[in-house]
């Protein structure tokens, strides 16, 4: 089954539809302020409104204050919920909206442990470790840690760009990929060729 596929860090309203027009089938709202992707409610209001059906939208947050959840899903109706951060779940659950747990991966890591004690998550988002940053990095890592057992959708993410994609998705049969550094021109910036490319990357792996 072709993987799903979302992009993460959309800042604009234009940017924001023709991403969906490529055929992306979700789209990410970062509410993290020191990520070059952070988008005010006001932006993501705009983007949300102006969305074509049946494209999902996502909000990521990293170990926000709660009110700020809160006070996002008062005004947007956002379909997920991205917990990139540190949240244990019962944090994640508090809300009482479908939620992603995001992991990031490095050897020694138990992702099985992980699924049992996030099993009431819809997916797991997995990324790549990085001291860096909690996520957005463009960094990679080993697929080979990936167990192939994992009782949960899998959100391929990490590094994704439309140059590895494709091998990515044959190699580790992911339910979605994500995808923020891999299709910008600069940090924070999406460039709709790189976007439309990873799209048919990742269709063409099937
Ligand atoms: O996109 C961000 O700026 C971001 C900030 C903080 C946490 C997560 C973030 N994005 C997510 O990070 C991964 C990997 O992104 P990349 O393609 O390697 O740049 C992806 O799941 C984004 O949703």
């Amino acid at each position: 089954m072709t993987p799903r596929i979302k992009i993460c860090g959309l800042r604009d309203v234009a940017s924001a539809k023709a991403t969906a027009v490529l055929g992306a089938d979700a789209i990410g709202l970062v509410f993290y302020e020191p990520s070059p992707r952070h988008v005010s409610i006001n932006v993501a209001h705009e983007i949300v409104a102006a969305l074509p059906p049946l494209v999902s939208t996502v909000g990521l947050f990293v170990d926000a204050d709660p009110a700020l959840v809160e006070g996002v899903l008062r005004t947007l109706p956002l379909d997920l919920l991205q917990f990139h951060g540190d949240e244990p779940p019962e944090y994640c659950r508090a809300f009482g909206r479908p939620y992603i747990k995001a992991v990031r991966v490095k050897p020694g890591l138990d992702l099985l442990e992980l699924a049992d004690r996030y099993a009431d998550a819809r997916g797991l988002l997995c990324d790549a470790y990085s001291s860096a940053a909690p996520g957005g990095t463009g960094e990679r890592f080993d697929w080979q840690l990936l167990p192939d057992n994992l009782p949960m959708p899998l959100i391929l993410s990490g590094g994704l760009r439309p140059e590895n994609v494709g091998e990515a998705c044959r190699t580790v049969r992911p339910w979605a990929v994500d995808v923020s550094s891999g299709v910008e021109s600069s940090r924070g910036v999406k460039d709709l060729a790189l976007v439309g490319r990873f799209i048919a990357a990742v269709r063409q792996a099937g």
